[in-house]
């Protein structure tokens, strides 16, 4: 049968989702975080379904890149990025500098570009999938797991947003010590099976993390555990660290903040090194790599462009013998579809991802994924094997129009001034 996969309509959803209040270097988060649903339709009446960053500086390149795809093919993946090239970049959105709200490395024109294109690529291999009857993994090449392991992803954090903020109640209580992370820990094994931790620190001063992962080690004997600071520490702090916990560590994931200071500490150390904030963007390889920087790098699909170029990604890693596996941000379903589907098609996936999903008490989908000893069953399912609930989408969109705008851009820095007034993003190295 010929189909019409002529893109007839795109819709873009920016919500709102709760969010709990979860500590980092930079502040706490904020109650609700910003993420955008992208929609594409096609002539063929098929809907396929993306997700991504929803601050305002991606939703400024959005619109006009939805614009710009009406009529095009839903199967012109390639296209996405040439016409993505054609969306003007407001300069004051570019630093150049790493992005202190988001903790994802620099932030450059063609980054913001390709972390919008991402949620559009999503949605096209969505649409496209659907319409072949072919699940996402296959049209990437197929997978080689049928499931794509996840790590507890645990957070230092408090029982509460602060007192006068509106926000949804979580169950998870507070976790502030080496006690309140690991209890934190078992929770995440109870309820979702994960055997893998890795803890965001940068929080409180190195000897109390170190304290923490210890605690874990010793209530998980054996486990993969990491550590990471998001480049709060010096070089020496960096190194004192690795040396107290190179016997339990699986790798310390940016302890040290870029390219130089990382490789410092890499050639001092036996653990391996993990980032998500150094090596963002394919520019950022040749040097990471030739100076042995860091031994793992964690794709974000968004900002990296989706998901064939994550698997681009992983082809440059293998080559160099550089470990791949997946950081996260808060996300939602869609995304946690889209880095399974993936994820199941990298060979050397040697690492299980981070999700965030499991914060997430609310999701844009009619059904929830679900962790089966720490994994996500890759979906054979057309597509991404997902449901779009239009409630829940219309519900979550709605706060996001009831805002008043403070809500709409992620600010942990923000978010902790509320606690503390006094709170300004510490300066790096903070220890
Ligand atoms: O959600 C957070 O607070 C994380 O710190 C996130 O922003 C980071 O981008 C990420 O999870 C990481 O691994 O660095
Ligand atoms: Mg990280």
């Amino acid at each position: 049968m010929t189909r019409d996969l002529t893109i007839t309509a795109v819709r873009l959803t920016p919500i709102l989702v709760a969010d709990p209040p979860l500590l980092n270097t930079q502040g706490v988060h904020q109650p609700y975080t910003p993420r955008l649903i992208v929609e594409v339709e096609t002539a063929d009446g098929i809907t396929g379904v993306g997700e991504t960053y929803g601050d305002a500086k991606y939703l400024e390149l959005a619109r006009p890149f939805a614009d710009k795809l009406v009529g095009r093919q839903v199967a012109d993946l390639n296209g996405l990025f040439t016409l993505a090239d054609e969306v003007a970049v407001d300069s004051s959105r570019v630093s150049g500098q790493v992005d202190v709200g988001g903790l994802r490395g620099v932030q450059t024109a063609d980054k913001l570009r390709l972390s919008v294109v991402s949620g559009f690529e999503v949605a096209c291999l969505d649409a496209l999938g659907k319409a072949l009857g072919l699940p996402v993994h296959a049209l990437l090449g197929g997978k080689v797991r049928d499931a794509v392991e996840y790590s507890a992803y645990l957070f230092y954090k408090w029982a509460d947003h602060p007192e006068g903020v509106a926000a949804e109640k979580d169950d998870w209580g507070a976790a502030l010590d080496p006690a309140g992370v690991v209890a934190q820990a078992r929770a995440f094994t109870e309820r979702y099976g994960f055997t893998s931790f890795k803890l965001k620190g940068g929080v409180f001063p190195p000897e109390e993390e170190i304290a923490a992962i210890k605690a874990l080690a010793e209530a998980f004997p054996g486990h993969p555990l990491r550590l990471d600071p998001n480049g709060a520490w010096s070089v020496e702090t960096s190194l004192h660290v690795a040396a107290e916990l190179g016997d339990v560590l699986e790798y310390l994931e940016d302890p040290a903040l870029g390219t130089p200071a990382m490789a410092e500490v890499a050639a001092k150390t036996g653990v391996p090194l993990a980032t998500n904030m150094c090596v963002t963007t394919f520019a950022e390889i040749p040097e990471a790599f030739t100076k042995g920087a860091v031994q793992v790098v964690l794709s974000d699909h968004h900002y990296w462009g989706g998901l064939g170029n994550t698997r681009q990604l992983a082809a440059v890693c293998r080559t160099f013998g550089v470990g791949v596996s997946m950081h996260s941000n808060t996300h939602l379903g869609i995304s946690l579809a889209a880095m399974t589907h993936v994820a199941a098609t990298v060979p050397d996936l040697h690492h299980a991802c981070d999700s965030h999903y499991p914060w997430q008490s609310e999701d844009v989908l009619t059904e929830r994924l679900t962790f089966d000893g720490g994994k996500v069953a890759v979906s054979d399912a057309p597509g991404l094997g997902v449901e779009l609930d239009r409630d829940k989408l219309a519900f979550l969109h709605r706060r996001w129009l009831d805002d008043d705008g403070t809500l709409r851009d992620r600010d942990d820095a923000a978010a902790m001034r509320v606690a503390d007034p006094d709170w300004v993003t510490p300066a790096v190295p903070r220890w």
